[in-house]
Protein backbone atom coordinates (compact mmCIF):
# COMPACT_ATOMS: atom_id res chain seq x y z
CA UNK A 1 0.00 0.00 0.00
CA UNK A 2 1.15 3.50 -0.46
CA UNK A 3 3.02 5.12 2.57
CA UNK A 4 0.80 8.06 2.44
CA UNK A 5 -2.25 5.76 3.61
CA UNK A 6 -0.49 3.76 6.19
CA UNK A 7 -2.82 5.43 8.97
CA UNK A 8 -5.48 2.98 9.25
CA UNK A 9 -8.21 5.15 11.00
CA UNK A 10 -10.93 6.38 8.92
CA UNK A 11 -13.36 9.26 8.75
CA UNK A 12 -16.99 7.99 7.22
CA UNK A 13 -17.75 11.74 6.36
CA UNK A 14 -20.53 13.52 4.38
CA UNK A 15 -23.86 15.67 5.35
CA UNK A 16 -26.47 14.39 7.82
CA UNK A 17 -28.23 11.50 6.54
CA UNK A 18 -25.91 9.96 4.52
CA UNK A 19 -25.67 7.05 6.57
CA UNK A 20 -22.11 7.48 8.63
CA UNK A 21 -23.50 5.68 11.62
CA UNK A 22 -24.75 2.65 10.42
CA UNK A 23 -21.24 2.49 7.89
CA UNK A 24 -19.29 3.39 11.14
CA UNK A 25 -20.82 0.75 12.94
CA UNK A 26 -20.62 -1.75 10.01
CA UNK A 27 -17.05 -0.75 9.74
CA UNK A 28 -15.54 -0.65 13.04
CA UNK A 29 -16.60 -3.52 13.40
CA UNK A 30 -15.35 -5.58 10.60
CA UNK A 31 -12.16 -3.66 11.27
CA UNK A 32 -11.73 -4.31 14.61
CA UNK A 33 -10.96 -0.93 15.88
CA UNK A 34 -13.09 1.33 17.88
CA UNK A 35 -15.92 3.72 16.66
CA UNK A 36 -16.36 7.22 17.92
CA UNK A 37 -19.46 9.22 16.91
CA UNK A 38 -18.43 12.66 16.15
CA UNK A 39 -22.10 13.83 17.22
CA UNK A 40 -21.61 12.70 20.52
CA UNK A 41 -18.53 14.99 20.75
CA UNK A 42 -20.69 18.00 19.49
CA UNK A 43 -20.96 20.95 23.12
CA UNK A 44 -24.61 21.58 24.21
CA UNK A 45 -24.65 24.86 23.07
CA UNK A 46 -24.08 22.95 19.54
CA UNK A 47 -26.78 20.67 19.78
CA UNK A 48 -29.38 23.16 21.15
CA UNK A 49 -28.43 25.36 18.07
CA UNK A 50 -29.32 22.25 15.39
CA UNK A 51 -32.45 20.94 17.50
CA UNK A 52 -33.45 24.92 17.20
CA UNK A 53 -32.97 24.87 13.28
CA UNK A 54 -30.06 26.96 13.73
CA UNK A 55 -27.02 25.59 11.24
CA UNK A 56 -23.64 25.47 12.97
CA UNK A 57 -20.67 28.21 11.83
CA UNK A 58 -17.09 27.56 11.68
CA UNK A 59 -16.67 28.94 14.72
CA UNK A 60 -19.10 26.29 16.71
CA UNK A 61 -17.50 23.24 14.64
CA UNK A 62 -14.17 24.75 15.86
CA UNK A 63 -13.98 23.12 19.39
CA UNK A 64 -15.41 20.25 18.07
CA UNK A 65 -13.43 19.57 15.83
CA UNK A 66 -10.05 20.29 17.92
CA UNK A 67 -12.03 17.43 20.38
CA UNK A 68 -12.18 15.26 17.23
CA UNK A 69 -8.18 15.66 16.48
CA UNK A 70 -7.46 14.84 20.31
CA UNK A 71 -9.19 11.80 20.08
CA UNK A 72 -7.70 10.59 16.72
CA UNK A 73 -4.46 11.15 18.04
CA UNK A 74 -5.59 8.97 21.50
CA UNK A 75 -6.31 6.12 19.20
CA UNK A 76 -2.62 5.82 17.46
CA UNK A 77 -3.82 1.99 16.41
CA UNK A 78 -6.78 3.02 14.20
CA UNK A 79 -10.22 4.43 15.07
CA UNK A 80 -13.41 4.88 12.99
CA UNK A 81 -14.40 8.06 13.15
CA UNK A 82 -18.30 9.40 11.69
CA UNK A 83 -17.82 13.04 11.54
CA UNK A 84 -19.51 15.19 8.37
CA UNK A 85 -16.09 16.73 7.73
CA UNK A 86 -18.16 18.93 5.07
CA UNK A 87 -15.17 21.46 4.70
CA UNK A 88 -11.59 21.04 3.60
CA UNK A 89 -10.56 23.28 6.19
CA UNK A 90 -12.24 20.74 8.72
CA UNK A 91 -10.53 17.33 6.91
CA UNK A 92 -7.28 19.21 7.09
CA UNK A 93 -7.79 19.89 11.07
CA UNK A 94 -8.35 16.21 11.34
CA UNK A 95 -5.14 15.23 9.15
CA UNK A 96 -3.18 17.42 10.67
CA UNK A 97 -3.59 15.15 13.89
CA UNK A 98 -3.73 11.91 11.75
CA UNK A 99 -1.29 12.48 9.01
CA UNK A 100 -2.54 9.96 6.21
CA UNK A 101 -5.70 9.98 7.22
CA UNK A 102 -8.28 8.23 5.17
CA UNK A 103 -11.98 9.64 4.62
CA UNK A 104 -15.18 7.43 3.42
CA UNK A 105 -17.46 10.59 1.84
CA UNK A 106 -21.29 9.04 1.20
CA UNK A 107 -22.15 10.72 -1.40
CA UNK A 108 -26.38 10.80 -2.03
CA UNK A 109 -28.51 13.68 -3.38
CA UNK A 110 -30.28 16.38 -1.33
CA UNK A 111 -34.13 14.58 -1.71
CA UNK A 112 -32.26 11.59 -0.61
CA UNK A 113 -30.89 13.16 2.53
CA UNK A 114 -34.18 15.02 3.10
CA UNK A 115 -36.19 11.47 2.67
CA UNK A 116 -33.49 10.32 5.30
CA UNK A 117 -33.48 12.38 7.76
CA UNK A 118 -37.68 13.24 7.73
CA UNK A 119 -37.60 10.00 8.27
CA UNK A 120 -36.44 9.95 11.76
CA UNK A 121 -38.32 12.83 13.69
CA UNK A 122 -36.76 12.23 17.18
CA UNK A 123 -33.21 12.43 15.49
CA UNK A 124 -31.59 16.02 16.96
CA UNK A 125 -31.10 17.13 13.07
CA UNK A 126 -34.01 18.88 11.86
CA UNK A 127 -35.10 18.05 8.08
CA UNK A 128 -34.54 21.75 7.68
CA UNK A 129 -31.13 22.04 8.46
CA UNK A 130 -30.63 19.12 5.02
CA UNK A 131 -30.39 22.15 2.39
CA UNK A 132 -27.40 23.86 4.69
CA UNK A 133 -25.39 20.85 4.90
CA UNK A 134 -25.25 20.62 1.01
CA UNK A 135 -24.62 24.20 0.74
CA UNK A 136 -21.20 23.84 2.81
CA UNK A 137 -20.48 20.41 1.85
CA UNK A 138 -17.17 21.11 -0.52
CA UNK A 139 -16.56 18.35 -2.91
CA UNK A 140 -13.81 15.98 -1.16
CA UNK A 141 -13.72 13.39 -4.45
CA UNK A 142 -10.01 14.77 -5.70
CA UNK A 143 -8.50 14.76 -2.35
CA UNK A 144 -5.85 11.87 -1.00
CA UNK A 145 -6.98 9.31 0.95
CA UNK A 146 -10.75 9.41 0.18
CA UNK A 147 -12.78 6.68 -0.99
CA UNK A 148 -16.14 7.98 -2.43
CA UNK A 149 -19.12 5.85 -2.22
CA UNK A 150 -22.66 5.48 -3.25
CA UNK A 151 -24.65 6.11 -0.11
CA UNK A 152 -27.57 4.44 -1.61
CA UNK A 153 -25.55 1.11 -1.98
CA UNK A 154 -26.98 -1.69 0.44
CA UNK A 155 -24.80 -1.29 3.76
CA UNK A 156 -23.03 -4.62 3.39
CA UNK A 157 -21.71 -3.58 -0.16
CA UNK A 158 -20.34 -0.28 1.36
CA UNK A 159 -19.11 -2.39 4.36
CA UNK A 160 -16.97 -4.61 1.90
CA UNK A 161 -15.53 -2.24 -0.53
CA UNK A 162 -14.16 -0.04 2.85
CA UNK A 163 -12.79 -3.12 4.31
CA UNK A 164 -11.36 -3.83 1.07
CA UNK A 165 -9.59 -0.31 0.39
CA UNK A 166 -8.43 -0.37 4.01
CA UNK A 167 -6.25 -3.41 3.98
CA UNK A 168 -4.76 -2.25 0.24
CA UNK A 169 -6.36 -4.97 -2.02
CA UNK A 170 -8.37 -3.26 -4.11
CA UNK A 171 -6.90 -0.22 -5.87
CA UNK A 172 -9.73 2.77 -6.59
CA UNK A 173 -9.33 5.83 -8.58
CA UNK A 174 -10.21 7.72 -5.20
CA UNK A 175 -6.92 6.78 -4.26
CA UNK A 176 -4.82 8.79 -6.75
CA UNK A 177 -3.05 11.46 -5.14
CA UNK A 178 -3.86 14.91 -5.71
CA UNK A 179 -1.26 16.12 -8.17
N1 LIG B 1 -26.82 2.18 2.75
C1 LIG B 1 -28.02 2.51 3.20
N2 LIG B 1 -29.11 2.20 2.50
C2 LIG B 1 -30.34 2.55 2.93
N3 LIG B 1 -30.59 3.22 4.08
C3 LIG B 1 -29.52 3.57 4.83
C4 LIG B 1 -28.19 3.24 4.43
N4 LIG B 1 -27.35 3.72 5.36
C5 LIG B 1 -28.10 4.33 6.29
N5 LIG B 1 -29.41 4.23 5.98
C6 LIG B 1 -30.54 4.79 6.75
O1 LIG B 1 -30.48 6.20 6.61
C7 LIG B 1 -30.79 6.83 7.84
C8 LIG B 1 -29.61 7.71 8.25
O2 LIG B 1 -28.52 6.86 8.55
P1 LIG B 1 -27.43 7.26 9.64
O3 LIG B 1 -28.07 7.66 10.91
O4 LIG B 1 -26.45 6.14 9.67
O5 LIG B 1 -26.81 8.55 8.92
P2 LIG B 1 -25.83 9.63 9.52
O6 LIG B 1 -25.05 10.18 8.39
O7 LIG B 1 -25.07 9.07 10.67
O8 LIG B 1 -26.81 10.71 10.01
P3 LIG B 1 -26.52 11.90 11.01
O9 LIG B 1 -25.18 12.44 10.75
O10 LIG B 1 -27.58 12.88 10.68
O11 LIG B 1 -26.66 11.34 12.39
C9 LIG B 1 -31.10 5.72 8.83
O12 LIG B 1 -32.50 5.52 8.88
C10 LIG B 1 -30.42 4.51 8.23
O13 LIG B 1 -31.06 3.32 8.58
O1 LIG C 1 -21.19 19.66 10.78
C1 LIG C 1 -22.37 19.63 11.07
O2 LIG C 1 -23.22 20.41 10.63
C2 LIG C 1 -22.85 18.56 12.00
O3 LIG C 1 -21.84 17.70 12.37
C3 LIG C 1 -23.98 17.77 11.36
O4 LIG C 1 -23.56 17.18 10.18
C4 LIG C 1 -24.61 16.85 12.36
O5 LIG C 1 -23.92 16.71 13.55
C5 LIG C 1 -25.05 15.50 11.97
O6 LIG C 1 -24.97 15.13 10.67
C6 LIG C 1 -26.40 15.38 12.62
O7 LIG C 1 -26.97 14.28 12.50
Amino acid sequence: MNDRFKNTSVVVMGVAGCGKSSLGQLCARTLAVPLLEGDDFHSPSNVDKMRAGIALSDDDRAAWLDALARQLQAHPDGVVLTCSALKLRYRDRLRAAAPGLRFVFLELTQEEARERVAARPAHLFPVSLVASQFATLEDPRLEAGVLSLDATRPLEELGAAVVRWVQGSAASPAMEVRP
